[in-house]
């Protein structure tokens, strides 16, 4: 082991950057002042953070998890907004006594994701910058950057009474893995199933290629803290209201079914707690599973309206439909916006 304490920041910084990939648009790259880039087009930025205890606990920490969940929530934030990944910042705080193996990993983390959504959108997303220091707590910022055409991004402010709703990837299955750790499953321990649910918690895996196939949505966002949260936000800014509709959720709904069992047995033994659990007491397996898919944000799945008589692309199914009105409804009666806040409210 090598602790970062032993090492000087530079040489930190080329060992983790070793993997950087070349890029056309990449002018300056990490080592001056600022980075230089060439972008085409509008700029879209973006920044998000992962701050220990509040985002993910040493208890759970993988390194290379923590660096793809952290470059997957920037990306998607980026490419909701019908943006090409341009680059990444990457701000990192640290305990010195961290092995830069560890750090290493986190990299190879966010390497790993950046690519991923490279591969997906046929661009290539380079670390462009960013900063270290040193923290008791690790805290790990983010500011992506993007570049979209002129009068083409996807904004959260068009939906139209009559349009239908569209969901890429999933919600509730990082909820769940959530709930799966606080309750004292591990994903070394736990089986396939539950595991896969722990790592959409550890690592989501953002559809970036839907963003490809989705046509021109009249309204997108990227689906961070949870349904019930992120479509009031949709509502408010397209002054309409959105109506889900709960057998199209189903399918969503009934994988979480086997988890939302171990978690209320778990419960029900007075087992580890659910410290950040949005469900209020969910009575039954279903109540929680549908609480994760209303309220769980963090898979990254992407939200979008489109008018209903546009073919919805490869990756997308529709969930419900925009209605005149300004709250969020499912199958008509309304439904609290109780996604997750930092602030509690
Ligand atoms: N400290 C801040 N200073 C300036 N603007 C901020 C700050 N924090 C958030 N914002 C802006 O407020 C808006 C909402 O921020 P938020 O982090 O909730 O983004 P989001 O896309 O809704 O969620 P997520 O980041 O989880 O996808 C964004 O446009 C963001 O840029
Ligand atoms: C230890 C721990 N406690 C709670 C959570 C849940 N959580 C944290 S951030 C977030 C939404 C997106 O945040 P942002 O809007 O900042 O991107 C959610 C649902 C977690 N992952 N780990
Ligand atoms: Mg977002």
């Amino acid at each position: 082991m090598t602790r970062l304490s032993e090492l000087g920041e530079s040489h930190i910084i080329s060992r983790v950057l070793t993997r950087n990939p070349e890029s056309a648009h990449v002018i300056v790259g990490p080592g001056d002042d600022a980075a230089v880039t060439a972008p085409e087009g509008r700029l879209v930025s973006t920044a998000d953070m992962l701050v220990e205890n509040e985002d993910f606990t040493r208890d759970w920490l993988d390194w290379d998890l923590l660096g793809r969940k952290a470059a997957a929530q920037n990306l998607a934030d980026v490419c909701a907004m019908g943006a090409d990944p341009h680059g990444l910042l990457v701000s990192l705080a640290v305990p010195d006594d961290t092995d830069i193996a560890d750090l290493e990993a986190l990299y190879s983390g966010l390497f790993d994701e950046a690519e991923r959504a490279g591969t997906a959108l046929e661009c290539t997303v380079p670390i462009i910058g960013g900063d270290l220091s040193s923290s008791g707590l690790i805290v790990i910022a983010i500011t992506a950057l993007g570049t979209v055409r002129e009068d083409a991004a996807f904004l959260r402010s068009g939906a139209q009474p009559g349009d239908a709703l569209y969901l890429a990837g999933t919600v509730g299955r990082a909820a769940a893995g959530l709930d799966l750790l606080f309750a004292g499953l591990r994903r070394e321990t736990a089986g396939p199933e539950l595991r896969a649910l722990i790592d959409t918690q550890l690592a989501p895996r953002p559809d970036y290629g839907a963003l490809r196939t989705v046509g021109t949505p009249s309204a997108m966002i990227d689906v961070s803290d949870g349904l019930s949260l992120d479509l009031a936000r949709v509502a408010a800014a397209s002054g309409v209201g959105i109506d889900l509709d709960r057998a199209l959720l189903r399918d969503l709904i009934d994988p979480l079914l086997p988890a939302a069992e171990v978690v209320l047995d778990v419960r029900a033994t007075g087992g580890a707690g659910d410290a950040d659990s949005s469900d209020g007491r969910a009575a039954t397996a279903d109540d929680l599973a549908l609480s994760w898919v209303l309220d769980g944000g963090e898979d990254h799945g992407f939200a979008a309206s489109a008018p209903s008589r546009q073919d919805p692309g490869v990756g997308w199914r529709r969930i419900g439909e925009i209605r005149t009105g300004h709250d969020v409804s499912l199958d008509g009666t309304p439904v609290p916006a109780s996604g997750f806040s930092h602030f509690g409210k």
